[in-house]
């Protein structure tokens, strides 16, 4: 096909949403895609809880890893007051151009840092870069297998401290089980386990919330 599926998501934001209105953007993706491609948004049912998380957090500063399309990043980025923001990092450039529009799109790139790069190329910068102390709420969504050891690199940069709450998705389908393991088993960390689904579908998937305790 001579478009990407994040090409033809765009469009869809394009044709349905209405520009500045952030939840039309998330409503028309969530309709593409369960009614014409799946895609690995997080998704509508994964997303009221990850809107919860959001809101009971009232983070300041906020890192996706794994930007996609943006759908999560508008998700995050609607709810926050005035000052806070999402850092959002995305190592595919195509993926990457097409998150900018949709956000764009949405109205809210006031709120939102997309940064082009691999997580674990970019968070030891994040201090120096974006003078970021730490992290209030980090959102993991980027490869599954990253979850662990971009974790223990952000305890290493002091970007995690006490009250920082760590949500995965994905813990599921396709699964994190070495990331499960430590957080579930690591004295520093408390968590919890939200059932779901995998977006627009019956299988099962779910979101892990993981709080720093300190050391
Ligand atoms: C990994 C992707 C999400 C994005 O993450 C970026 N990325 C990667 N590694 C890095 C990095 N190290 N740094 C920055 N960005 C990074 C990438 O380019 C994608 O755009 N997500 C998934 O693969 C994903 C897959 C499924 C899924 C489930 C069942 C199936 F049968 C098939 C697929 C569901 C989901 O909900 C996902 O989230
Ligand atoms: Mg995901």
């Amino acid at each position: 096909t001579r478009t990407s599926r994040p090409q033809r998501i765009l469009k869809a934001v394009q044709r349905k949403a209405t520009v500045g209105d952030p939840q039309s953007v998330i409503t028309a993706i969530d309709h593409f895609c369960r009614h014409r491609e799946w895609a690995m948004n997080v998704g509508d049912e994964k997303g009221s809880i990850l809107d919860s998380v959001v809101n009971e957090v009232s983070p300041v500063t906020v890192l996706e890893l794994g930007t996609y399309c943006g759908y999560s990043t508008v998700r995050i980025a609607r709810l926050l007051p005035p000052g806070a923001c999402v850092i959002t990092l995305e190592f595919n450039p195509d993926y990457a151009a097409i998150a900018r529009q949709v956000i764009k799109w949405s109205g809210l790139e006031d709120k939102v840092q997309l940064v082009e790069g691999a997580s674990g190329d970019c968070i030891p910068w994040m201090k120096e870069h974006f003078g970021v102390q730490a992290f209030d709420l980090v959102f993991l969504d980027h490869w599954k297998e990253r979850y662990l050891p971009d974790t223990k690199l952000l305890e290493e940069c002091g970007l995690i401290q006490k009250g920082t709450v760590l949500l995965a998705d994905n813990v599921i389908c396709p699964g994190t089980p070495d990331y499960l393991e430590y957080v579930r088993n690591s004295p520093r960390y408390n968590s919890h386990y939200y059932r779901s689904h995998l977006e627009y579908t019956k299988a099962e998937d779910g979101l892990e919330k993981s709080v720093f305790l300190g050391y």
